[in-house]
This record gives structure tokens, C-alpha cells and sequence, in this order.
């Protein structure tokens, strides 16, 4: 019924003629791309240039300009960052007119250009041609000039525009606001507003990472434009479908249930990982938790009411607990009624602004602990969604053809890693609090069935022991000469033969439904072991620690790929092999690979204990799954440089697995 209702009001919509206009509220678009870790201006670990594109695809959407505005946040307070935002809105002036006027259907031009040849189409009009020309050359000035830029971050000229920049550190700075482009005449066919923020921080006051700057945005926002939805988007993040913002509209505003569409999500997928395991979540478990109470807030690419954000149920009481800024809470008066509310201080009144944003704002409210995005877990997205889910708010899916995000996947392995490890640390985090889906379920408006799938989810961590153990136990079988599973003759061994096919059956029909290709379905299965006994597990340690009182969790920026890279390079050479560095994600697998090696050698050599009751082929069958499963670490065992394990890492794991091995004798002698 839903999505018959979205396909009805879309269908209204795409005429130029409907009154799309007069119904659609005032979306504001609310970018968030937040630099953080390393120095101060690391133009490595998110490179402004990818920034730059996510805020051109987006300040080019299909949608009324004057209904937009864009903030972006800088939690890196880099005067690279806003040097490249004030060169890219020179070029927005240039390529949203051409976007719109040719309906150029990818509007991020590091993708756009990519995909063309150093000439323009020829089919295309001389008009066309000549302006394609241009445009490609502005783009290279841009790129080149903020490549410059970065070559000389360290010397950067702190004066005029920049002064504000001068004897800031990334952790201890005040706030810096500044309205880089306001589209004044309030032009519908113009450039929406950019802003770029960057919040106080100090090195004494908490700073709660994303959420705490996604607050300060919703705050910011609030006073300076107040629109009763905002999109949040990461920076690696570009806008692939420009009528992205329609179809989430229509969403929102197709449907007559209050309570439906909290925030509406759109899947994310990437241009570098067409077929990752986030691709195959989105479309088998967010598709199926759309029958529920809607897919998880998933960080990026979210759709949010700014009323639900600020509590929705809110009374008078509420007003009191979003802090002390008066103009604040008249905004948030209004946006909780559901009303625009314009104060239209954008670039005359800052003041109350940076008041709002500075780290002591939040002191004694109720922000980040029942209104705005949570603190408490690393994940902010999965404990804010549920928030929303548990008081009864369902979510949206939005999923247009063409895909309406596509972001820079965690394409080198240490980035997925290190990735899955703030997962699962945050998930564990949330379960492991008073914020859990169980209590949510049994006091307030969660689903049981919602909460089922936000226990799946969660549980990762926990997952990995189990994982580690199975891992370990075709092996320690094998040493010892004994037996977990039944022998080849038994009828028993039918019992996990078939459960093992099903299961394999089961998840390869998935990839074959949604047409991706069956060597993903290999690839992933693996990666899925890999990170579940390294990055899961390192994540449940660093719990553990957290709890023991003995470190704190910290969000880890992924690394983002310099350059991006081409279609032909996705099937490259180098593609399929796995990237190592020193991090500890990588020793439980060397671990286990190494301990699977031993044990089949000593088999091979006889050498395993003597006296037990046997090894069948079933153990034998599963040590050799464990090997190829983790094939990626036996390669990297023979390789060098990034592709191959560092010998620290050898020498760690090789020390662990002797000591298994070990263990694994005494166990038997001492049965014996
Ligand atoms: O202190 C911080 C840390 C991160 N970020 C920004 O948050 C975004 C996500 O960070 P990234 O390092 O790219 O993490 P991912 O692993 O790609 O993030 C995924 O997982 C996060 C939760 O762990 C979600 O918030 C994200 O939306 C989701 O894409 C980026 O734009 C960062 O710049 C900040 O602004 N401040
Ligand atoms: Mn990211």
C-alpha cells in the first residue's frame, strides 16, 4: 500500500506543471562532512576534492534552491576544507546552470567526467559541446588550484578570509560560521546557500565525535534556516540521482499516517564496491525491515524530520531542556507545531549562532541524551534510529533508480577493518546499556519483530566468540586426534552436512535474486569470517576495556581513497588482493590460518596425538574450509610490501599459535 501511494504522488510530481512547489515544505538540505583525526590539515584521510563533489552533486539537485541550504560541518577546522568549499561554490555557479539546462544525470563531476572521454559526446549539440569544454576546464582549475592548496596546507596564507583560521589546533579552536554563498534574491533557479561550520572545540569538553557535530548542525541549522527536514550525508557521499530529494518527499508527504516516516533512508552503495555486503544488507534486511517498522538509520543518506529529532513529543518542558539560547528555543517552538519559522539572520546576526555551537551549549540539557543524535555508543546512527523506532515512529526506504547516494567504499582493508570494528564496538555499546532494544521492546514502542532485526545486529561483537571458537575447533580436533562432528559413516553426519548446505544454499540464492554475481557471494562469505574473528572480536575487547574503565572508545575516521577510480580499475590485477598493515584486526586470522596449517601438517606427518578416538573427514573437511576461507592470509604470508602480513604481525600470531598448538597437547596428555 505504501509504495503505491509513493509511485501515485510521484507520479504527480514529475510534471513540471504540478504544484509540487506550493506543497513541498522548506527541505533543507543538511550536509554534514566532517574531517577529524590526524593533522590538522591531512588532506589524506578525506581529501577535500571528494568533499567538494558531494557538495556540488548536492547543491545541484532537482529541487527549488531557495528550499535549500547547505552546512557543512569541519570537525578537522582546516583552512583547506573551507579554501576548497569557497572555490567550489565559484564553480556551482558554472555547473549547476549546466546540470539543469542539459539534465546531466550525474552531478558529481569527478564521476561525470570520469565516464566521458577528453571529448564531449559528439551526438550532442555544438551548444552543448562548446559548454562541456568549458566546464571540464573549470573543473580541472578547481581541482587543480585545491590540489595546490594541499601541497601547501602547512604555509597556508592565514590572512583576509583565512584570518579566522589563525592559532587554531583541530582540538582547541572557537567556532568559525561562515555563509560562503547565500542565494540573497532567494532565486529558485539559483545556488542554495552553503555554509560552513566549524564547532568550538576544547580539549577539556567531550566533543561525542559525529553525533556531537551532526547536534551542533541541527542547532545551527535550526537558527539560520529552519526547515522542517534535513538530509545528512557524509562527505565521501555524492548525490547520484538529482530528483533524490523528490523522491524522498514524496515519501514524507504521501503519507496520511502521522507516525509514519520518521526519517526515510536511502541504501548505501558504492562506486567502488558495487557488490559489498552492505549492498546485499541493503536489499535483503533493510527491504524486509521495511514490512516492520522501517530500515536502521544508517549515518548517511538519511531524510529526517527536524521535529522528530528534537523529541516530537515535546512539551513546554522540552523547550527548557535544548539549552539556554532564546532565539533557539523560539525556532524549536516552531519546527516542533511543524512550522517553518525564517528569522532570516543568514549572514546578519552570527552572534547567536556561534552561541549555539560552542561546546558549552549543550551543558545541562538534554541534548545527546533524549533530544537530537545520541551519545553513548560510537554507532550515533544505530542508537538514534532506534530512539525514534522505540517511540513508535516508523522509517521509509527510499531507493530510487538510479541509486541516490554512491560513496567511497572502505576500499582498503584496513579501512574495512578498522570500519567493522567501530561497528561492532558501537553496536556492543548499545546493547550493553540502558538504551537496548529488549528494554526499548518491553517499555515503549519497539517492535518485537524491530527488535529482533536491532539484535541481529547489535550482537555482532558478541558473534565473534563464537566465531573464533568454530574457527579453532576443526584444528584443535586434528591435534588432539578427536572428533566434534559425527563419523562419515554415521547417519548423524546428514544432521550438519545439511544444515551447512541449506545455509550455503540459502545465502548464494540471495546474490542470485538480487543479480549479483556468484564470485561476490565467495568473496563476501570469506570477508565475513575474517571480520567476525578480527575486527568483531578486537571490537568486543575494546568493550571490555571500556567497561574495565581501562580505555575509551574512539571513532576512528575511515581512510577515503584519494583518487577515484575508474570503472576498468575495479577489475583490475591488484583488486582482488588483500591489503595488510600493522593494526591487530589482522593477527586472530593469521592466528587461525596458521593453526589450520599446523594442525593439517601434523595430520600429514602423522604427528598428531596419539590415542584419541580419531579424526573423521568431516574435521578435515572443515579445517580445509577454514583455510580457504581465509585464503587472502595465506597469499599474504608469501607477499611483500602492502599486500603481504608485516613480520610483526607473523611474529605475534606465529607465537599464538604455538601456544595453541601447545595447549592443545597438554589437553590430551593430561586426558591421557
Ligand atoms: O569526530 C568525527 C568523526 C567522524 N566524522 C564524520 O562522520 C562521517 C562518517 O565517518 P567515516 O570515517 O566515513 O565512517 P564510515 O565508517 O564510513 O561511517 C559509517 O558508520 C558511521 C557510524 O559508525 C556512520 O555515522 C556513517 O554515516 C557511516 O557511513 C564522515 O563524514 C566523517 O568526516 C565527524 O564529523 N566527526
Ligand atoms: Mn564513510
Amino acid at each position: 500500500m505504501d509504495s503505491l501511494g509513493f509511485l501515485l504522488f510521484y507520479a504527480n510530481l514529475v510534471s513540471p506543471s504540478s504544484g509540487f512547489s506550493s506543497l513541498a515544505p522548506n527541505g533543507l538540505l543538511y550536509l554534514t562532512t566532517l574531517i577529524h583525526n590526524g593533522s590538522k590539515n591531512d588532506p589524506y584521510l578525506e581529501p577535500p576534492i571528494l568533499t567538494v563533489n558531494t557538495v556540488l552533486s548536492l547543491l545541484a539537485v532537482d529541487y527549488p534552491a531557495h528550499r535549500l541550504a547547505c552546512y557543512v560541518s569541519d570537525d578537522g577546522c582546516s583552512p583547506l576544507n573551507f579554501y576548497s568549499l569557497v572555490e567550489a561554490s565559484k564553480f556551482a555557479k558554472l555547473w549547476v546552470p549546466f546540470c539543469k539546462k542539459y539534465n546531466i544525470g550525474v552531478r558529481a563531476p569527478f564521476r561525470y567526467f570520469l565516464r566521458e572521454s577528453d571529448e564531449p559526446p559528439c551526438a550532442s549539440s555544438w551548444e552543448f559541446q562548446q559548454d562541456w569544454e568549458k566546464m571540464k576546464e573549470e573543473y580541472e582549475r578547481l581541482c587543480g588550484n585545491i590540489e595546490a592548496a594541499a601541497n601547501n596546507s602547512t604555509s597556508f596564507d592565514l590572512t583576509g578570509e583565512l584570518e579566522v583560521f589563525f592559532n587554531t589546533e583541530c582540538q582547541n579552536h572557537p567556532t568559525i560560521i561562515k555563509v560562503i554563498w547565500e542565494n540573497m534574491q532567494g532565486l529558485s533557479d539559483g545556488i542554495p546557500h552553503l555554509i560552513y561550520i566549524s564547532r568550538e572545540k576544547r580539549p577539556k569538553n567531550p566533543h561525542h565525535y559525529k553525533a556531537g557535530a551532526m547536534n551542533v548542525l541541527t542547532r545551527v541549522s535550526g537558527l539560520m534556516t529552519n526547515a522542517p527536514f534535513m538530509l545528512n550525508v557524509d562527505c565521501d557521499m555524492y548525490a547520484n540521482n538529482p530528483e533524490l530529494v523528490l523522491h524522498a518527499m514524496c515519501l514524507f508527504l504521501g503519507s496520511s499516517d502521522e507516525r509514519d516516516w520518521g526519517f526515510v533512508q536511502c541504501p548505501q552503495y558504492f562506486y567502488d564496491r558495487p557488490t559489498d555486503h552492505l549492498a546485499v544488507l541493503h536489499q535483503t534486511l533493510f527491504k524486509g525491515m521495511v514490512g516492520i517498522q522501517g530500515p536502521f538509520y544508517a549515518g548517511s543518506g538519511t531524510f529526517h524530520r527536524r521535529n522528530v529529532v528534537y523529541g516530537k513529543e515535546a512539551d513546554d518542558e522540552l523547550l527548557k531542556k535544548i539549552g539556554n539560547s532564546k532565539e533557539f528555543i523560539n525556532s524549536a517552538a516552531h519546527a516542533l507545531k511543524g512550522k517553518a519559522y525564517f528569522t532570516s539572520i543568514l549572514s546578519k546576526s552570527l552572534d547567536v549562532v556561534h552561541q549555539v555551537a560552542g561546546c558549552d551549549y549543550e551543558h545541562s540539557s538534554d541534548w545527546g541524551k533524549k533530544v537530537g543524535f545520541l551519545y553513548g555508543s560510537i554507532t550515533e546512527d544505530m542508537i538514534t534510529g532506534m530512539m525514534i523506532h522505540a517511540k513508535g515512529w516508523r522509517s521509509g526506504y527510499c531507493s530510487p533508480d538510479p541509486r541516490a547516494f554512491l560513496g567511497c567504499g572502505a576500499l582498503a582493508d584496513p579501512a574495512a577493518m578498522s570500519q567493522q570494528k567501530r561497528w561492532a564496538t558501537g553496536f556492543l555499546e548499545i546493547l550493553f546499556s540502558k538504551t537496548n532494544p529488549i528494554f526499548a521492546c518491553f517499555t515503549s514502542k519497539l517492535q518485537f519483530r524491530q527488535c529482533l532485526a536491532y539484535l541481529w545486529i547489535l550482537i555482532w561483537g558478541l558473534r565473534s566468540i563464537p566465531e573464533v571458537c568454530y574457527a579453532a575447533l576443526p584444528a584443535y580436533c586434528i591435534i588432539t586426534n578427536s572428533s566434534f562432528l559425527p563419523k562419515i559413516q554415521e547417519l548423524g553426519i546428514c544432521i550438519p552436512v545439511t544444515l551447512f548446505v541449506i545455509y550455503k544454499v540459502y545465502t548464494l540464492s540471495d546474490y542470485i535474486r538480487i543479480g549479483f554475481p556468484i564470485d561476490s557471494w565467495w568473496v563476501n562469505s570469506c570477508m565475513a569470517r575474517i571480520s567476525a574473528t578480527g575486527a568483531w572480536f578486537l571490537g568486543l575487547l575494546n568493550v571490555i576495556l571500556k567497561f574495565l574503565g581501562l580505555s575509551e572508545t574512539i571513532f576512528e575516521i575511515t581512510q577515503k581513497l584519494h583518487q577515484p577510480r575508474t570503472p576498468a580499475d575495479d577489475c583490475g590485477k591488484d583488486d582482488d588482493k588483500m591489503i595488510f598493515d600493522e593494526s591487530p584486526v589482522f593477527i586472530p586470522g593469521t592466528t587461525i590460518l596458521l593453526v589450520h596449517v599446523s594442525a593439517l601438517a601434523m595430520a600429514l606427518l602423522g604427528l598428531e596425538a596419539q590415542g584419541g578416538q580419531g579424526t573423521g573427514l568431516g574435521e578435515f573437511f572443515c579445517s580445509t574450509y577454514v583455510v580457504l576461507c581465509f585464503l587472502p592470509f595465506l597469499q599474504g604470508l608469501f607477499r611483500r610490501g602492502k599486500y603481504g602480513i608485516p613480520l610483526p604481525t607473523i611474529c605475534k600470531s606465529s607465537a599464538l599459535a604455538l601456544l595453541f598448538v601447545h595447549l592443545c597437547k597438554m589437553s590430551t596428555i593430561s586426558v591421557n
